[in-house]
């Protein structure tokens, strides 16, 4: 809460309250700092100051409502500029303007949640028709009850949305969090001192480096070679199929300079360029990394329905006609790169294709995060399911609700709510998103069943050490059951005895659909096609290889060679030390006149004793009394000593510059 001055005296804590602590202390007299004299001295030129005007310091102002991060960054974005400090100005609010600009500081942007209405068909099964499926004595509601029950909750949910937004789709736009709003320390620093005309080598991260050089990591990707690889076939998973869909890349990811490096081969072999700078941090390297035997490869312009039907409907298809007892999906990549995306399509497809064969199913969802397992299809955030595996193999859900649905609209309305009950989170890739699996069955009359799995999204360590100790706490549980669901899919391909279901919620829950001998299994890899993302790219890309015994091929790297040119090429110290060497404290009186000039600091004769050196050794108020004849304002006085000072530094840094350059050359030599 930003101070409010009230009267002159208040105007102390603007400028001298510490000044006045520090003089009580001493006791000595406490004299007023010169911004408050400053300030009051412009209060008393305002003709139209309103008798009860509130006053407040627009730097207290802009600093109050800001975590210690983003004053950091903003101390940083100064510090990187170089630029001198904006002189204070004064502004006049009234309460309600105060009230207004915290409110706008401190309200979180509305979310863009919608809310899904559809049309129901009452339901009319027959008893016959769901009995195999009643047999397991669950919590069963007709599809009629569910619907009535759930509408009746969405237009509750739908009046009260800012309660339900705020508590369950949580999409703060933390600058912190947000991928736009952070700005990466390396390329702030680096940025300013190319401002100053100089391009000094500093060591950028990964991320910043590429979107720097993007242009000259693309040249060089073009000429990478590619080494072939002859498709393999894996006796060991025989009954994975796993594909790759990488997602377009979005418009702002262009804008800030990333681009492709993830392009789709012959023999549906994924080529993911790794770009890197060298230790120099002046060469670039980009290696090509092959990973093949992947059942099919979706390329950025391949439709979801594309994508269904070569990956989930042939599966399904064999369910429906008895040849597999049960078929899972599973979506797996890193947070952003499309899973919920490529899901929502997979499930309305599924519907079209399931209720052209059947005529009624049952839906359960659960929604796993870290520890707990949470029934999606009622609005009951308390009530937690326990999981309990049968002597048959089989797993029941105790307090989760099955909805009987009839056809494929209500498969959809069902699915859908489902999906938005789902608790997202904003990271850095991805504004929602899921941090947590969400698991969707389908049991059929037959006894089939039908497994979706949309896994929480991966993050790697980096983009977690913003998060707060839950959210880290979070990434980690996702990480493990990752990793336990890894094992157990390994642990069954190769038929061994053991396997580790109990490791997990997440493999307990998956343990039906796993450990069947005439299951299948597809699992879809989803990467994002940018530069930034390559790490989580071939992180994804490995897991799921490791699955599918499939190979990983890298390439020879290909390096740039233009920058070496440039070292290589004889640099001529003594000519240009002549010309930019020479900084203020070398100047004679006639250079520093045409400087000044230059740079419309002062017009004018200058005393004849004057040079760049005197100059340099003088104070704000010896300049002032010298060049603007003792003015009463000290900001003219002010701007010539920093830029005194600036140009010193700048010359300093080239000097710098130039002899690092020459030693190299030297040496190369
Ligand atoms: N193939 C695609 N075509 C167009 N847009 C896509 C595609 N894949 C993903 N997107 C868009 O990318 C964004 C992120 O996708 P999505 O939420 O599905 O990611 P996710 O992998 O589920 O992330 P998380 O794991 O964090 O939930 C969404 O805005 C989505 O519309």
């Amino acid at each position: 809460m930003p101070k409010i001055v009230t009267s002159f005296e208040d105007l102390d804590f603007l400028g001298s309250e510490a000044v006045k602590k520090k003089a009580t202390a001493r006791k000595v007299k406490a004299t007023p700092s010169p911004v408050a004299l400053q300030i009051r001295q412009q209060i008393l030129n305002t003709d139209n100051l309103p008798k009860n005007a509130k006053t407040v310091s627009p730097k207290m102002m802009d600093a109050s409502h800001l975590s210690s991060r983003q004053r950091m960054e903003r101390n940083i974005h100064r510090l990187g500029s170089k630029s001198p400090r904006s002189p204070l100005k004064l502004s006049i609010l009234t309460p309600s303007v105060i009230n207004q600009t915290e409110g706008t500081a401190l309200t979180p942007s509305p979310t863009n949640s919608s809310t899904t209405t559809s049309k129901l068909t009452p339901l009319t099964v027959t008893q016959d028709t769901i009995d195999p499926v009643k047999k397991s004595n669950r919590n069963i509601a007709t599809m009629s009850e569910y619907s009535a029950s759930t509408n009746k909750k969405s237009d509750k949910r739908l009046s009260i949305t800012p309660t339900m937004n705020t508590t369950r789709r949580v999409s703060k736009i933390s600058p912190i969090n947000s991928a736009h709003g952070r700005t990466p320390l390396n390329c702030v620093l680096d940025s300013a001192s190319e401002s100053d005309g100089i391009a000094t080598r500093r060591n950028l991260d990964k991320r910043s480096a590429r979107l720097r050089y993007s242009r000259e990591f693309t040249s060089l990707i073009v000429d990478c070679n590619v080494p072939s690889t002859p498709k393999v076939s894996s006796p060991s998973c025989k009954s994975i199929h796993a594909f790759v869909r990488k997602r377009p890349m979005f418009s702002h990811e262009e804008q800030r300079g990333d681009f492709n490096v993830v392009s789709m081969g012959d023999n549906s072999d994924v080529i993911v360029y790794r770009t890197q700078m060298a230790a120099d941090m002046n060469t670039k390297i980009v290696q090509p990394v092959v990973f093949n035997n992947w059942t099919k490869v979706f390329d950025s312009d391949v439709s979801s329905e594309q994508v269904y039907q070569q990956v989930f409907f042939p599966l399904v298809e064999r369910v429906l006609s008895q040849q597999s007892r049960s078929a899972t999906l599973l979506m797996f990549g890193q947070t952003g790169s499309g899973k919920t995306y490529t899901m929502s399509a997979c499930q309305r497809l599924l519907g079209e294709q399931l209720f052209s064969h059947v005529n009624t199913a049952l839906v359960q969802s659960l929604e796993l995060a870290g520890k707990t397992c949470r029934d999606l299809l009622t609005d009951e955030e308390k009530v937690s399911v326990q999981i309990q595996e049968q002597l048959d193999g089989s797993v029941h859900y105790v307090n989760a609700l099955a909805v009987d649905v009839g056809c494929a609209e209500d498969l959809a309305f069902v699915l859908e709510t489902a999906i938005s009950r789902r608790a997202t989170q904003s990271t850095l890739q991805n504004d929602v998103s899921s941090r947590s699996h969400a698991i969707y069955q389908i049991r059929l009359a037959n006894g089939g069943l039908l497994t979706l799995v949309d896994c929480a999204g991966t993050e790697r360590k980096n983009d977690s050490i913003y998060h707060d100790k839950h959210r880290q706490a979070e990434s980690a549980e996702i990480n493990a059951s990752i990793y336990a669901l890894k094992e157990c899919i390994r642990a069954s391909q190769k038929n061994n005895v053991h396997i580790p279901f109990r490791s997990n919620l997440l493999t307990r829950v998956l343990r039906e659909s796993l450990v069947s001998d005439s299951n299948a299994l597809a699992i879809i890899a989803t990467v994002a096609p940018n530069a930034t993302d390559t790490e989580h790219t071939l992180e994804t890309l490995k897991t799921v290889s490791t699955l599918i015994a499939g190979n990983i091929i890298e390439g020879e790297p290909r390096k740039s060679v233009e920058d070496k040119k440039v070292v290589k090429s004889p640099v001529n110290v003594s000519d240009d030390d002549e010309v930019v060497a020479k900084g203020p404290k070398q100047w004679n009186r006639t250079e520093l006149m045409e400087w000044m000039a230059r740079k419309r600091l002062f017009r004018g004769v200058i005393p004849a004793n004057m040079d760049g050196r005197s100059a340099m050794r003088m104070s704000k108020l010896q300049l002032r009394s010298a060049f603007y004849d003792g003015d009463a304002n000290l900001n003219r006085a002010e701007a010539l000593y920093k830029s005194l000072r600036a140009e010193n530094d700048r010359v300093l840094r080239l000097d710098m510059k130039r002899r690092f350059t020459h030693q190299t050359a030297t040496a190369k030599q």
